[in-house]
């Protein structure tokens, strides 16, 4: 089964369409100035009011490591997502307080040796955008289990898989329509991961 991580729920009733689909993994934006960024008050519902076992990691970029930590030792997110220039150190500082770590790489970076539990595949920020995931490295080649994202949807999404076996997909602007949240998509993009093997 490949598991999904659905990103960029931004409304307090996006935790009750990730209740019906039941991700592996939810995100929120606590990165400031995007689209889809939440404020804690809001981060803080949708945690309320989001499945007690559905994960919810905070997307951040460049933000400051207490702050980070602060966060999570709160309970508002069970995990973090470094989506700037974040340093190895940084995520080692996190991981040495058992702060779950998915850390963002993009395509044309080399993919090396980390103390982070996931590596992020992926050329934007909630960008929509695919890229070439010929570059997908094997299996036997991965430092820590992959996170493929960039412009997934229903369509592309089996073709993806099949392509580049990711323990995991990760999605923001594909499971909306006319950039919100849509159940119909939601359930597609979990269905398709679902049901294949990994
Ligand atoms: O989703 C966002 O709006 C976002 C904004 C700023 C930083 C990161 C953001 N998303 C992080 C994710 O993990 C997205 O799921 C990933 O970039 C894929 O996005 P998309 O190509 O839109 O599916």
């Amino acid at each position: 089964m490949t598991k999904i991580k659905l990103c960029g729920n931004f409304r307090v009733d996006d935790a009750d369409l990730l209740n019906q689909v039941q991700p592996d993994m939810a995100g929120i934006i606590l990165a400031p100035g995007h689209r889809r960024t939440v404020n804690l008050m809001t981060a803080l519902k949708i945690r309320q009011r989001l499945d007690d076992h559905i994960p919810l990691y905070g997307v951040f970029m460049n933000q400051n490591i207490a702050d980070i930590l602060t966060l999570f030792t709160s309970g508002l997110i069970q995990g973090v997502q470094l989506h700037g220039d974040e340093s190895e150190l940084e995520v080692t500082i996190l991981r040495e307080k058992h702060v779950p770590v998915i850390q963002v790489v993009k395509p044309e970076q080399a993919l090396l040796p980390t103390t982070a539990n996931y590596i992020l595949l992926d050329n934007g920020a909630g960008s929509g955008k695919t890229f070439d995931w010929e570059i997908v490295p094997p299996k036997p080649l991965r430092h820590a289990p992959i996170m493929l994202a960039g412009g997934l949807t229903p369509i592309n999404l089996q073709e993806a898989i099949t392509q580049a076996q990711p323990e995991w997909v990760d999605i923001s602007s594909g499971d909306e329509v006319s950039g919100i949240k849509d159940l119909a998509k939601m359930q597609k993009l979990v269905d398709i991961a679902h049901h294949n093997p990994n």
